[in-house]
């Protein structure tokens, strides 16, 4: 295990690695591997949903049911992979073998997406669905496998890699490693939306999802490759047996010999772990004792990852709500993610060369533990920035009416104006073609409303909760039409758009996005959704057409009204009516940077230092098992995501988000308390010293035979904890 040659002044790193800089030549083959993986799974990811609805045609509930079940499993398989690395294959051998189940995955995915292969009819559709479904979710189970299982083997790995004496080489290697796969990620969540927003096809031109999941593949097929390359120059540790079945039958060896002897009479023991003593090895004890700790410190954790992972759901739907215009470049709402890796790229550099440095010059010790304490501090204070928008937000969002309440708005589609008398309200003089400025609010129920002059009163239905529009015909004794309007905002910021038709004949209205269909005289379309920019419409009669133009902001509705008197082959820009339903977003997705600065923030000094931690804190026989214990953190915090979202159904959103922020104040004191108790240890040199003592204990054995064996237990029991104490003294 010791170095092949000091990577200080040698050529040789920890194994057969040359070493470039101070750093084994090998790393560079691991984090090029991780950044091909990250780039395979998160690109997969981005375009799932999407695929999950368009594709397979599933509704929006499915949909995001199987994807968070799916990235659920993803952190609770690095368990599995880690017990298999440990125990039985060791890190690289699982790697590969994953690796491998990875890349099978990723392709079942891209095959299950070709549409064409059960499209025998040629009609653009798969005839069998259930062919795609059950490829892509078995394509799934494998990259779960695969992606949570290799993760806590390659950071290990990597870690591995380094000699006793290069801490610090290890510490940069995990913010390399963390560099790399948000280096990774954001170019992965760039390029596979576009690659899916081509068509491709053999029979039919379709959405490609088949790309969007064929080049993730490739890219796990590289990731295999160039790890298989680096294989030569690796330091590959032998697994040591079956350590999880040890330490599982140690640990309920322990718990029963301590309640067998339970009785006052029998003496305490430093450590209730020190039951195990009598038959298992002190070293092991002394292992999983220092993993329990680890452990121990890991229950606060998952609250942190509860936050972080609501950027992806929670501030996605918010930027929803938010004007995406940045001038030049016009960011659509779950693009906004894409700033988290941006800002880890800057960030990370600037903390390790930067900020750290300065806060060691000015005599601070900002041990890991104070760090990840900070980090959850300042994950708590994006949610605190997330509710002060959301506050913004609210204000300049449109009332909607409860469930006993009906609102209603007038439109006239006559060419004079009428003056309407609605219960409780002045009379209100309607130009042509106008409509009334607001809804009005009512109570559920029938109203009567005076029109014209001389006066004519009829009566209105009012749904509860609805918004309505009362089409008023230019014959005030025509029947009256009620249109159903939205009742909340339009989903992922798109712009919610329909038409009514003024006119005496059919009108047929289209644009690239949107077919409106045939509009009958004096009818209403359906809405449609229109993504925000210039659209422009076509208003089509006979062989007669014109045009229709203007500029869409995000989450607006309106209701464009066409006028009787429109001409066809004139201009059809003065003959339409935009009547604004609903406002479009005005606060700014900008005001969203402060928010997300302060959760990466939180995320470079919570997550790549934990990250680092759990490496440097595990014995060597259970580093990739400690690993996944810090990515079962994140699968719980996942958790925890779906289970108060559920729960706590709080009617204000930034109530909620306050809520979270002192949920996490809370567990971070905690946590500062339970970190202030823990002491740091070396455990390679607390091995190191239990290995020579159980030699020389061999020595003594040979020399003295027939010494008695508890007197032998006792005192080697005393000794045990005196070494374990002088290799954990530093604290927080
Ligand atoms: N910062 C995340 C990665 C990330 C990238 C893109 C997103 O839209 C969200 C998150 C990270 O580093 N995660 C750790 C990992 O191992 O994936």
């Amino acid at each position: 295990m010791a170095d092949k040659e000091d990577p200080k002044n040698g050529k040789m790193g920890k194994g057969k690695s040359k070493v470039v800089c101070g750093y084994p030549l090998s790393i560079f083959f691991i984090v090029v591997n991780e950044f091909c993986e990250r780039f395979s799974y998160y690109g997969m990811r981005a375009v799932l949903v999407l695929y999950f609805k368009y594709f397979l045609r599933w509704d929006d509930d499915l949909a995001t049911s199987i994807y968070h079940t799916f990235v659920a499993l993803c952190y609770l398989t690095p368990i599995l992979g880690a017990i298999v690395a440990d125990s039985w294959l060791g890190k690289f051998k699982t790697i590969i073998y994953l690796s491998i189940v990875y890349a099978v995955g990723q392709v079942a995915m891209a095959v299950s997406a070709i549409h064409d292969i059960t499209d025998s009819d040629r009609d653009g559709t798969p005839d069998s669905m259930t062919f795609h479904i059950v490829l892509s979710m078995v394509g799934l189970f494998l990259i779960a496998l695969g992606t949570g299982g290799i993760k806590p083997c390659v950071a290990a790995f990597g870690g591995d890699q380094f000699g006793e004496h290069q801490d610090r080489q290890r510490r940069t290697f995990f913010s390399v490693f963390y560099l790399c796969i948000n280096g990774g990620s954001l170019l992965s969540t760039i390029i596979t939306p576009v690659l899916r927003a081509q068509e491709c096809g053999i029979y039919s031109k379709q959405k490609c999802y088949s790309l969007a999941f064929g080049v993730p593949a490739a890219l796990m097929v590289v990731a295999l490759v160039v790890f298989i390359i680096g294989s030569g120059m690796y330091y590959k540790a032998e697994p040591q047996g079956n350590i999880m079945l040890d330490v599982c039958k140690c640990i309920g060896f322990a718990i029963k010999n301590r309640y067998r002897h339970r009785s006052k009479q029998y003496p305490k023991r430093q450590h209730w772990m020190d039951w195990a003593e009598e038959k298992y090895d002190k070293l092991l004890i002394a292992q999983i004792k220092m993993v329990l700790k680890v452990l121990f410190l890991y229950i606060p954790l998952p609250m942190f990852w509860t936050l972080f992972d609501q950027k992806g759901s929670r501030w996605t739907l918010q930027a929803t709500t938010m004007d995406g215009n940045f001038g030049a470049l016009v960011i659509q709402p779950d693009q906004m993610q894409t700033v988290n890796p941006i800002l880890i790229l800057t960030l990370v550099p600037i903390m390790d060369s930067l900020i750290y440095p300065l806060i060691k010059k000015c005599g601070l010790n900002f041990t890991p533990l104070k760090r990840m304490t900070v980090g959850m501090l300042l994950a708590a204070i994006a949610f605190v920035c997330a509710a002060l928008v959301q506050i913004q937000i609210d204000k300049t969002l449109p009332t909607f009416p409860s469930t006993s309440q009906s609102q209603l708005k007038l439109l006239n589609m006559g060419s004079n104006s009428v003056t309407v008398k609605l219960p409780g309200n002045d009379a209100l003089i309607l130009p042509a073609a106008q409509a009334s400025n607001d809804y009005y609010m009512f109570q559920a129920g029938q109203i009567d409303i005076s029109f014209g002059n001389p006066e004519m009163t009829k009566p209105v239905t009012l749904g509860s909760g609805q918004r309505q529009t009362l089409l008023i015909p230019s014959t005030l004794s025509d029947e009256l039409q009620m249109t159903n309007d939205l009742t909340s905002k339009p989903q992922e910021g798109n712009n919610a758009i329909r038409f009514v038709n003024g006119m005496k004949t059919a009108v047929n209205v289209s644009t690239a996005a949107a077919d409106f269909g045939l509009i009958e005289p004096f009818y209403y379309s359906n809405y449609s959704q229109i993504k925000n920019g210039k659209a422009t419409f076509t208003l089509r009669s006979g062989s007669q057409s014109c045009e229709y133009s203007t500029n869409f902001g995000f989450g607006s509705s309106y209701t464009f009204f066409i006028h009787s008197t429109l001409v066809f082959g004139s201009n059809c820009q003065d003959s339409v009516t935009a009547v604004e339903d609903i406002k479009p977003n005005s606060v700014h997705m900008a005001l969203q940077i402060p928010q997300y600065f302060f959760i990466t923030a939180g995320e470079v000094m919570f997550s790549v230092t934990g990250l680092e931690f759990s490496y440097s804190q595990a014995p060597s026989n259970m580093k990739a098992v400690l690993q996944a214990g810090w990515l079962f953190t994140v699968a719980i915090g996942n958790f925890i995501v779906l289970i108060v979202a559920e729960l706590a159904k709080i009617p204000k959103q930034w109530a909620e988000y306050v809520l979270f922020a002192s949920l996490l104040v809370a567990v971070c004191v905690i946590f500062s308390i339970m970190a202030y108790f823990y002491t740091y240890i070396d455990p390679t040199e607390i091995e190191a010293q239990f290995k020579k003592k159980i030699n020389e204990d061999d020595e003594d054995d040979k020399s003295k035979p027939g010494k008695a064996e508890v007197e032998m237990v006792k005192r080697d029991s005393i000794k045990c904890h005196d070494e374990y104490d002088k290799a954990t003294q530093t604290k927080m």
